[in-house]
């Protein structure tokens, strides 16, 4: 059964992931279905390869075995151009919003539309202002540079970036870190109006179980180099594992889960 507002079409579907770093194996057969239209929380210990995961399904590193579609096409063995056409379709935000710091606000949201659609300046210009408008940046962040902002704004920033071409699909690789309660409240806040307003798929690699309660439809569970459980909250708190039993019933979820109506998107 789909969540409602989602559709039972994976936008990524990802089987028999393995991934190697060395003597390392970081994933060792990795499954995954991500649906059109949902918010997915991708959670894990540390180092237990949620970014690297991120990074192999938007073609940023190369897997070792098994495959990866998004949007029905195969990331691992498109050609250049197609890979180019493909990930103009997805944006992503990285930790920190990633933002080059020798550029403007303005400059690195335009970067995708020079480097990937290359728009004419004056519709850089224009497209830009409107994305930081709907990331609820004011209006002067435009000209500002990165060191300049507080770390809540250039996380908004690098949101903004990551929506620069109308993505089906935002990557958020943990997007609340850092950020003070308020903060983190109002991104979620945030991610959920847009993925709503949009339509947009949301990929969420988080350690914020607030955020879990708060906005994701599914959850899923990397550990031990696959994915040990994919549902949602209430399925989780039924695994019987005990990373999962230990993550979903701790304090830290009680209080999330206490709280969640506080965390709730609109
Ligand atoms: N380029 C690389 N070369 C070697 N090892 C790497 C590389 N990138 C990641 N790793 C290793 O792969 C593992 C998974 O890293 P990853 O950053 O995906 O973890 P994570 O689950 O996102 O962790 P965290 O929650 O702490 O951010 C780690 O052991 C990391 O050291």
């Amino acid at each position: 059964m789909p969540v409602p507002g989602t559709t039972a079409e994976p936008v990524i579907r990802v089987r028999g992931l393995v991934k190697r770093f060395g003597a390392h194996t970081v994933h060792d057969g990795v499954d995954l279905d991500v649906m059109r239209g949902e918010v997915i929380g991708i959670v894990g210990g540390s180092g237990s390869g949620k970014s690297v995961l991120l990074r192999q399904i938007v073609g940023l590193t190369k897997p070792d075995a098994g495959s990866i579609e998004v949007l029905g096409e195969s990331v691992r063995d498109t050609p250049a151009a197609e890979y180019r056409r493909l990930r103009r379709r997805w944006g992503v935000m990285f930790q920190d919003g990633a933002l080059f710091s020798s550029l403007t606000v303005r400059e690195n949201v335009e970067v995708p539309m020079r480097e990937q659609a290359r728009l004419p300046a004056d519709l850089r210009e224009m497209l830009a202002a409107l994305k930081v408008r709907m990331v609820g940046l004011p209006e002067d962040a435009l000209h500002k540079y990165p060191a300049e902002l507080s770390g809540g704004m250039r996380k908004r920033a690098g949101f903004a970036r990551a929506i620069a071409l109308d993505p089906e699909i935002v990557f958020l690789d943990e997007p609340t870190a850092g950020l003070d309660p308020i903060g983190a409240a109002a991104f979620d806040t945030l991610i959920r109006q847009l993925q709503a307003a949009l339509g947009l798929t949301v990929f969420l690699v988080t350690h914020d179980l607030d955020s879990l309660y708060a906005i994701c439809d599914r959850v899923a569970v990397l550990a031990e180099g696959r994915m040990l459980a994919v549902g949602t909250i209430a399925e989780m708190s039924r695994v019987d594992h005990p990373w999962v039993r230990d993550y979903f019933h701790g304090p830290r979820a009680r209080a999330a889960a206490g709280t969640s109506g506080t965390r709730k998107g609109p």
